[in-house]
């Protein structure tokens, strides 16, 4: 059984973000700076930002789970919707230990910003639970899954909030939720969550496509920039599904990844590291380190090694005014949310790097969860192939249309893509009768 703790929505209650020159102290604090330069940019009114400044629900849960040794621990989980102005929120669900209210509070506003870039009818949600995966065993892990989804039932749903996969969850674990949620509800229910197994409902093609659509944005960028990705190399902080199915992509495209890391380390091989084999490592031994074939760097020195493409699909925070310096990268594509705070990301651009955003760089997850989801509502499958011809289709034409402002008004590739967003988040408001 799990209890409700907070139920929240109050926009009000954080103070506008300084427009100081400073590190942004939190990823929330970061967000908000960005959405309020973005209205700035687009002379839209006040009230565009006073809305979307906050998360409009915030739910804060205790989740009760019996342990293998008997005892019973509570741990304490969140969903955050930030706006439903343009259709229902969407958004995975982080474990992790260093999840707090502020980063997934974040982590939603930019699922809504994603959104709005791709022009997919939903508004941004995440979810997070304080814990340490790795610490529980299968069992615990499933009691926390569907711990999680008890707690929040009354909140998600196919027409109201769709959670997904995000950092140490999976398709199995949206499998439990599923089922879990579907038992409360007594009806089958797929249409609720996405990245869910495929036998359950799952579309083909989403684990692999956060890293396809990083793929493309690269690819784009490439092209613009007259850089020939046969032969280019590249390195990638983070190894899960993200990093993983990037490295693969872009090894098909005949780049060169040089360099990889997850939290225990990074390894390196000038020549370019097999990337089957190191996925088949991980699975084996749950880390890179250790690769036959490779020199052992540290997890952060991924960041610093002169190559082409910079991936960090890791965390939030990676690359601050702390190290930027150090970063040499020709390209910067942010696969993790947040991994650039936004003055490191302006003084890289200063420099000439090209740096493609988050919110559009990894948009491809959140698109195949959306085809998921209509799949589910109209119980009608695409095959694989039509799956990658879609997101192939809409990635482009996102990436062109953020291009197209950065060409035309001079701005950053974050900026440009932030005031696509904000127009069509703008319009929404207006179109609603709320400015
Ligand atoms: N899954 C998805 O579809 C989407 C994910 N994202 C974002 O992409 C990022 C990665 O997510 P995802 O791949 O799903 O998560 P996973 O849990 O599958 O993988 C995360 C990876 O990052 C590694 N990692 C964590 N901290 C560090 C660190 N300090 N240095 C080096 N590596 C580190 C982990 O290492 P270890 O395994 O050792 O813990 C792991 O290899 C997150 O920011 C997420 O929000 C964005 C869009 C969609
Ligand atoms: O697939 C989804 O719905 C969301 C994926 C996600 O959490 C993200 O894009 O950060």
């Amino acid at each position: 059984m799990s209890t409700v703790r907070e139920f929240r929505s109050d926009p009000g209650a954080v103070a506008p973000a300084k427009a100081a020159v400073r590190e942004a102290q939190s990823p929330l604090e970061a967000v908000q700076r960005l959405i309020r330069a973005a209205c700035e940019d687009l002379g839209l009114p006040p009230a565009v930002y006073e809305y979307l400044k906050e998360p409009a629900r915030v739910l804060v849960v205790n989740i009760p789970v019996r342990m293998d040794s008997g005892e019973v621990r509570t741990f304490t989980g969140y969903r955050s919707q930030h706006t439903d102005v343009v259709g229902p929120t969407k958004g995975g669900v982080r474990f992790h230990p260093a999840v707090t209210l502020d980063e997934v509070k974040a982590l939603s506003m930019w699922m809504t910003m994603k959104c709005a870039v791709l022009g997919l009818p939903y508004g941004g949600a995440k979810g997070g639970v304080v814990c340490e995966p790795r610490t529980l065993s299968r069992s615990e892990l499933e009691g926390l899954a569907r711990g999680y989804i008890r707690a929040v039932a009354g909140f998600v749903g196919p027409e109201r909030d769709i959670p997904a996969p995000d950092v140490n969850t999976n398709a199995e674990i949206m499998g439990w939720m599923l089922d879990e949620y579907s038992s409360l509800r007594g009806v089958v229910t797929p249409a609720l969550i996405t990245g869910k197994p495929e036998v359950l409902g799952g579309s083909a093609g989403r684990t692999g496509a956060t890293g396809r659509g990083v793929v493309i944005t690269i690819r784009e960028a490439a092209d613009r920039l007259g850089l020939d990705l046969r032969g280019a190399t590249a390195a990638i902080q983070g190894f899960g599904n993200v990093g993983s199915h990037t490295a693969r992509y872009l090894q098909e495209l005949g780049v060169r990844v040089v360099a990889i890391s997850d939290v225990r380390g990074g390894v390196h091989r000038r020549d370019g590291i097999d990337v089957e084999a190191a996925i088949e490592h991980t699975r084996r031994y749950g880390s890179v380190v250790g690769l036959p074939g490779t020199d052992p760097i540290g997890s952060d020195e991924v960041l610093y090694l002169p190559v082409d493409i910079l991936v960090p699909a890791a965390l939030e925070n990676q690359i601050t005014m702390a190290n930027v310096d150090q970063v040499s990268a020709r390209i910067v594509c942010e696969a993790a949310n947040g991994p650039t705070t936004p003055e490191a990301s302006e003084a890289l651009v200063q420099r000439g790097t090209f740096v493609i955003p988050d919110i559009l760089a990894n948009a491809g997850g959140v698109t195949v969860s959306y085809f998921e989801w209509v799949q589910n509502l109209q119980n009608f499958y695409w095959p694989e192939d039509e799956v990658e011809a879609r997101l192939e289709d809409m990635m482009v034409r996102a990436f062109n249309t953020v291009y197209k402002v950065h060409a035309q008004r001079g701005v950053s590739m974050r900026r440009a893509a932030y005031m696509v967003a904000l127009k069509r988040l703008a319009d929404a408001m207006a179109a609603r009768g709320w400015l």
